[in-house]
């Protein structure tokens, strides 16, 4: 097992990528600290979820608390320190693409979109940083960027530079941290068939062009990224900080 008894938060876990990746974290041998947004529509699947991580023999506590809230990331590290002693690894997930065109973005729409996805990151990040130093037995950390962090949307202005902030972030991180034993990387998974752009793919021209642009002939699950992110947070990338790992499918280099 990857991840033998270490303690793991994931933030925007109660469904997609984070669900899967809690799922995987388990499995191999990680206990879990799910962060969730609070809304009471989440509490049911992120109960479904702590019973799929129990079955498999580790153990779950779910915090509920907004991204955007610069106190969520001291939240969910009192929870991981309290239940399993400490935070071995951080992965910030949680966010949102409320596709829009530019010209008329409402100001909202930005400021929100920017908060949860990069504001609150940054302060969740600190948190957790800040735990695994006073641990002194190093750390990994693991921002869920995108391949929007590389290249550009036109219903995505708000959006794309929350993801190249967050890859940056890890980057300067990377920096801050690596004399703590802290490594700090950047997952960019490509389009993966989530809630966050259900809307978007309902358009069957939309959905076959972007499976289209992707070599390996289909859009990405949450379960492609699982193994990827468990990666980067087991000892098997130990000497990986600073760097950002495309889960796309070979979406990124098809140009032609
Ligand atoms: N699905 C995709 O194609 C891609 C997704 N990503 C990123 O992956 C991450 C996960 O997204 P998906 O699993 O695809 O979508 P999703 O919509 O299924 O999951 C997003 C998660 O974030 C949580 N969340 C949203 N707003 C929140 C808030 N204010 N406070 C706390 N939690 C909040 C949701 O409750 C949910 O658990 C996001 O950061 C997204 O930008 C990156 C590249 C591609
Ligand atoms: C929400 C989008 O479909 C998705 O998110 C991203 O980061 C990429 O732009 C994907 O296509």
């Amino acid at each position: 097992m990857l991840l033998a008894d270490k303690s793991v938060i994931i933030t925007g876990a109660s469904r997609g990528i984070g669900r899967a990746a809690a799922i995987e974290c388990a499995r191999q041998g990680a206990n879990v600290v799910i962060g969730y947004s609070g809304s009471p529509s989440s509490r049911a699947a992120v109960d479904e979820l702590i019973q799929e991580i129990e079955a498999l023999g580790r153990r779950a506590v779910a915090v509920g608390a907004p991204a955007e809230d610069p106190d969520t990331g001291q939240l969910l590290v009192d929870a991981a320190v309290e239940q399993f002693g400490g935070v071995d690894v951080f992965v910030n997930n949680a966010g949102i693409c409320p596709f829009h065109s530019f010209l008329d973005m409402p100001r909202q729409t930005y400021l929100d979109t920017v908060n949860t996805n990069l504001n609150g990151a940054f302060f969740a990040v600190q948190a957790a940083a800040n735990q695994m130093k006073r641990q002194g037995r190093g750390g990994a950390i693991i921002a869920v960027s995108s391949i929007s962090a590389l290249v550009g949307g036109g219903m995505q202005t708000h959006y794309t530079p929350t993801k190249a902030g967050l890859l940056s972030l890890m980057q300067s991180c990377a920096v801050a941290l690596g004399p703590y034993g802290i490594r700090c990387n950047a997952l960019l998974p490509g389009t993966i068939e989530t809630d966050i752009n259900k809307e978007d793919l309902a358009d069957q021209k939309k959905r076959d062009y972007m499976a289209g642009r992707t070599p390996l002939g289909r859009l990405g699950r949450p379960e492609d990224l699982a193994g990827p992110l468990v990666f980067l947070a087991s000892d098997m990338a130990q000497y990986v900080t600073g760097a950002s790992l495309l889960v796309d499918g070979g979406m990124y280099v098809n140009l032609q």
